[in-house]
């Protein structure tokens, strides 16, 4: 379970999130939507320990991360796959270097097991035939999905997502967010989607929170949605694209 309890962070004199509190159960899909700008990224760097708030708790299965040492960190970032909005992938690197990368810097596994974790994502992304090439070769939509399978391969129960469908067409995005909701039915995992498109919220997500200049204005399941009278939710609702 990953919570936020209070959490307020600046970035210099510039206040960014204002006693923000948030829990997001395991095996539970939870949106964070908001304007661009809002802070939604700061979120995620701060559940990964990246960034340390200037006052409240970051808490990963109860243990408070914001005292935490950076090498207690990575067992912590390892129970959490992150899936960045520009996929972060390698450049110069095939496909199943990519997917290889991390677990052959982190864990002391055999060459064996790294190849049969690799094939797994291989298979589960539907990337067959692509193992050797170059992610630039790639569609847009299918280079996501390698920065899915990367984020899987040590196994972590929560996955973050900034902005998974930023960039893509319709139809790539709903095979993404199909993805997302596979790895949820399939594999008990967990997920924290940050976006400023609501279509991904009514598309996945089973709770969303809304964050509008530094407060959360909203945190419950999705369908409440509706029942806001908050005019900027009511906005979102009929505008669907977020703008500031
Ligand atoms: N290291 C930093 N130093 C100073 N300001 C920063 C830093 N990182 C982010 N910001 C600012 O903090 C605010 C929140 O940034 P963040 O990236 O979390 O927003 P976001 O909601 O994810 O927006 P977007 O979708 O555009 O990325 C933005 O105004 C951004 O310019």
């Amino acid at each position: 379970m990953i919570e936020l309890r209070n959490v307020s962070l600046k970035y210099g004199d510039r206040e960014i999130l204002d006693d923000i509190s948030l829990t997001i159960a395991d095996n539970s899909i939870k949106a964070i939507l908001g304007p661009s700008g809002v802070g939604k990224s700061t979120i995620l760097k701060l559940m990964l320990g990246l960034i340390k708030p200037n006052s409240g708790q970051v808490l990963i299965d109860g243990t408070d991360i914001t005292k935490l040492k950076e090498t207690e960190l990575y067992p912590i970032r390892r129970k959490m796959g992150m899936v960045f909005q520009g996929n972060a992938l390698f450049d110069s690197m095939t496909i199943d270097q990519n997917l290889g990368f991390f677990l052959r810097e982190n864990l002391n596994l055999s060459e064996k097991e790294i190849e049969s974790r690799v094939m797994e994502q291989i298979l589960f992304a539907g990337l067959e035939g692509y193992e050797d090439k170059l992610p630039e070769s790639l569609s847009g939509g299918m280079r996501k999905r390698v920065a899915i399978g990367r984020a899987l391969i040590f196994k972590p129960h929560m996955i973050l997502f900034d902005e998974p469908t930023a960039g893509l067409d319709p139809v790539s995005s709903k095979k993404i967010l199909t993805l997302i909701s596979t790895l949820k039915k399939s594999n008990n995992l967990g997920a924290v989607i940050v976006t400023h498109i609501i279509d991904d919220v009514f598309n996945v997500a089973d709770h969303v929170a809304v964050l509008y200049q530094g407060k959360m204005i909203f945190d419950d399941v999705v369908n409440k949605l509706h029942e806001s009278s908050h005019p900027f939710i009511l906005s979102i609702l009929s505008d669907k694209i977020l703008e500031i």
